[in-house]
């Protein structure tokens, strides 16, 4: 099923906290909402389930206007930051709770729990109480519960923030897989920019209740709005420069750009995109910091005493006061 959201807000008291947000995903795909605690990620997710109304906007599923439709004839599942399993009941219970209210057979729910461990890779467990089973089974179950009545859609609120993070990504390749399989169109709350790049087709980052930019993640990482979204998706290197007629002048170069740009732009290039060549010079490493195999730099140009921030995967740790050269590839610079 595609979502469409148009032009939703939501005040708390006086506080904007969702402010006029539309967005459309299409189905069967995976869209990440991602912003910084208090964004207002959660409350959007809210609205869409319609545990909350939104003070003005409207929620569009396949078409059909599911604004002023109660909770549960929308046909979504919701998976919570904690599992929020029923502690008295056993897994097969928990999973089965919605099946009940939906008056399933006894053998049919045996069935689908069956379909759903297997899906979740947790066969076996059925009989355990919460209590018995690890905190990432405990968040598979909870999965498992949000599908079991199949669901059109399937909204995640920060599903993995408590696992540790092996889990969390061994856990994130799976939704992708189910997602495929299930064909279901989920939206995915978290405020990890990796995780949300990892599994997203969009991603949707919102600031302060505002919507900054929804685009693929490598758009978003590479080609960035405005600034606040660059620096939000990762460190980055800012270059100014003077516009003259079609030619903007930097430090690293000079730059055909479109008629009429406008003249305050800068360029961004990602400390990866930024090559170390140690036969030439103009460039010191001021710092290094190594982090596994990958070693962040700090390097001052001697010309400018402008710092540049660029990564490397190298065996070769460079020390600090060591002179290079910096390449910067035309390819890789985007301009903002
Ligand atoms: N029921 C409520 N009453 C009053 N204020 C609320 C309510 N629910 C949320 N808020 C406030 O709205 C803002 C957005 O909350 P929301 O939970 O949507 O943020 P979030 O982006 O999901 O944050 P986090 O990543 O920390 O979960 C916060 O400032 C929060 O304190």
């Amino acid at each position: 099923m595609n979502i469409e959201i148009k032009n939703i807000s939501k005040k708390f008291g006086e506080t904007k906290v969702v402010e006029d947000i539309s967005f459309k995903v299409e189905k069967g795909d995976l869209l990440s909402i991602l912003g910084e605690s208090g964004a207002g990620k959660t409350t959007i997710l809210r609205i869409i389930a319609g545990t909350i109304k939104a003070d003005s906007g409207s929620i569009i599923i396949d078409g059909k206007d599911v604004t002023n439709i109660s909770p549960d004839k929308r046909n979504i599942g919701y998976v919570f930051q904690t599992p929020l399993l029923f502690p008295h009941m056993n897994v097969e219970a928990n999973i089965c709770f919605s099946l009940e209210i939906r008056k399933w057979t006894k053998e049919k729910m045996k069935e689908r729990t069956k379909e759903l461990l297997e899906l979740l890779h947790i066969e076996g467990l059925e009989k355990r109480m919460p209590s018995e089973i690890s905190g990432g089974q405990k968040q598979r179950v909870a999965i498992a519960r949000a599908l079991a009545f199949n669901p059109r859609v399937l909204l995640m609120d920060e599903p993995f923030s408590s696992l540790d993070p092996r889990l969390r990504e061994e856990m994130g390749a799976l939704i992708k897989k189910i997602q495929e399989k299930l064909k279901i169109t989920i939206i995915f709350v978290t405020h990890d920019r990796d995780e949300s790049m990892a599994l997203s087709k969009e991603i949707l980052l919102i600031s302060k209740g505002k919507k900054l930019q929804k685009d693929s993640p490598k758009n978003i990482y590479y080609s960035p709005k405005t600034k606040e979204v660059a620096k939000y998706m990762g460190d980055c290197n800012f270059i100014s420069g003077i516009l003259s007629d079609n030619l903007f002048k930097t430090e690293i170069g000079e730059f055909k750009v479109p008629k009429n740009t406008n003249s305050n732009f800068v360029l961004l290039i990602r400390p990866h995109q930024i090559k170390i060549d140690e036969t030439r010079s103009g460039y010191l490493i001021e710092s290094c910091k190594v982090i596994g195999k990958k070693a962040l730099y700090m390097v001052n140009s001697k010309k400018t005493q402008k710092t540049f921030l660029v990564e490397e995967f190298s065996n070769n740790i460079l020390q600090t006061g060591v002179e290079v050269g910096l390449i910067f590839p035309k390819h890789s610079i985007h301009y903002i």
